[in-house]
């Protein structure tokens, strides 16, 4: 999927993926991460989830990504922040009290930017992506933030019955993707709900990953 297609989505209003509350796998799963207050979460391809809101509620610092630009000014109104802007190189950064969203292209964003964070949230961005990027996005992960934990929330279904995204992300890919730097373990698998269900069946799950040697 590349960038045009994501801008149509968000200025047609094509987002279906976004949730009014904060993701269910999210509330109940997070706590196995086991950080510590005030640590930071990076979010990437974070739209303008409300998962963002929770996790500040919960007393952690939030690090974000998203290319469309209205949807992070949303977030920061939501939140009833004024956000400091500022020009990196391709980038925008907007930050507030306890948040930064960079908003531009994932794959330009580099660790130096990002700066340390201590966990990565996944929700509907590798399955944002087709089977042939997934290695590029988790290598590019990896060089921003190695040997930080992960929570990752994917869809298994059948690809012949619809494209994507979101794509199916089968268990034999995630541990494909992720067994050279990480321990797996699948937290739960619930039918597919909300609008996806209309347009398809399937399980909609969790995983932990945590860095291998560090569990
Ligand atoms: C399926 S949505 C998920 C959004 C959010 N995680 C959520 O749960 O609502 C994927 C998001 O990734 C953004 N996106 C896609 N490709 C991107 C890229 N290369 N860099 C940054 N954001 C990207 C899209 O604009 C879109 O908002």
């Amino acid at each position: 999927m590349d960038k045009r297609f994501w801008q149509t989505r968000w200025q047609e209003g094509k987002i279906a993926f976004h949730e009014s509350v904060p993701n269910r796998h999210l509330v109940r799963h997070f706590m196995a991460l086991s950080l510590s207050s005030g640590s930071r979460v990076f979010v990437p391809f974070c739209g303008k989830t409300a998962d963002l809101d929770w996790l500040l509620s919960q007393g952690y610092g939030v690090s974000g990504i998203e290319l469309n630009q209205d949807a992070v000014g949303e977030v920061f109104e939501r939140l009833a922040l004024t956000p400091d802007v500022a020009r990196f190189r391709g980038l925008t950064r907007f930050s507030g009290k306890g948040i930064v969203i960079w908003v531009g292209d994932f794959f330009e964003l580099s660790a130096l930017d990002l700066g340390s964070v201590d966990a990565v949230y996944d929700r509907a961005a590798l399955v944002a992506l087709p089977a042939q990027m997934r290695t590029k996005y988790v290598r590019h992960l990896q060089s921003l933030c190695p040997s930080v934990p992960q929570l990752l929330v994917s869809y298994d279904y059948d690809q012949g019955k619809m494209e994507g995204p979101p794509f199916s992300l089968p268990e034999e890919h995630v541990r494909s993707l992720y067994k050279d730097i990480y321990e797996i373990e699948n937290l739960a698998s619930v039918d597919i709900y909300g609008p996806l269900a209309e347009r398809c069946s399937g399980r909609e799950e969790s995983w932990i990953l945590r860095p291998i040697g560090q569990s």
